[in-house]
């Protein structure tokens, strides 16, 4: 039975390398899998989905106005797909969250998003908040921080390294940007 997966953690957690490496197992076992990830992150050219480690594959875009059921049974009926792999799945809308739980449902193709928990400010992501509350599998993918403990936070770093408390949810970046480290040192960098 197909069911739906939801892949959490912080940033830096090899979200992106088992994405690629679930895709490199249905490919060589003769299967199709589709990869989506958000046109919004462009950090190494739209239509890829990389990981740090140097992996790459290419990948279909989505962008908030999609509706990713229509999409998958266009590219279902084309060509049979076994799976779809989703990364950035935190920049997912509800409805978009809503198709994707209808093409597991309707069209009994497993789903496997990745994404991050929660965004600077610890607060949950919309794409994330429907995945936690309709996905049927979660898994977490752990990183650590400089301490040692599991990091489940996410700092935003301004240029001289000081961590933010306020702007907007969203802002591509990298390493030059954002820092995974655990609860007790997130409170710390922003002096709660
Ligand atoms: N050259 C490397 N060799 C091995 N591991 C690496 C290398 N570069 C980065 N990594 C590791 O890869 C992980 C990040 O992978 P990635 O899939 O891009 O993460 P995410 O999608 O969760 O942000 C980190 O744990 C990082 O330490
Ligand atoms: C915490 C946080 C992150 N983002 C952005 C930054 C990156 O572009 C992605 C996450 O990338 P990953 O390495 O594949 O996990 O999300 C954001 O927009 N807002 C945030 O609060
Ligand atoms: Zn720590």
């Amino acid at each position: 039975m197909a069911q739906m997966y939801f892949y959490y953690s912080a940033m830096n957690a090899g979200k992106s390398t088992t994405l690629l490496q679930s895709s490199f197992n249905y490919r060589e076992r003769g299967m199709t899998p589709v990869i989506f990830t958000a046109a919004i992150d462009d950090r190494y050219g739209k239509g890829k989905v990389s990981s740090r480690i140097g992996l790459q594959e290419e990948a279909e875009l989505f962008n908030v106005n999609d509706d990713l059921y229509a999409r998958m049974q266009d590219m279902n009926t084309a060509k049979k797909v076994d799976c779809v792999l989703i990364d950035e799945c935190q920049f997912l809308t509800k409805e978009q969250v809503y198709q994707l739980t209808e093409v597991v449902d309707k069209l009994h193709i497993p789903v496997l998003c990745y994404g991050l928990r929660s965004d600077f400010r610890g607060e949950l992501f919309e794409g994330s908040r429907y995945l936690l509350a309709w996905a049927d599998k979660l898994v977490e993918l752990k990183t650590i921080c400089h301490c040692g403990r599991k990091a489940n936070m996410v700092i935003r770093q301004d240029a001289s390294g000081k961590a933010i408390a306020d702007g907007d949810q969203v802002e591509i970046g990298g390493n030059d940007r954002y820092v995974s480290v655990c609860r007790k040192h997130y409170k710390e960098a922003l002096e709660r």
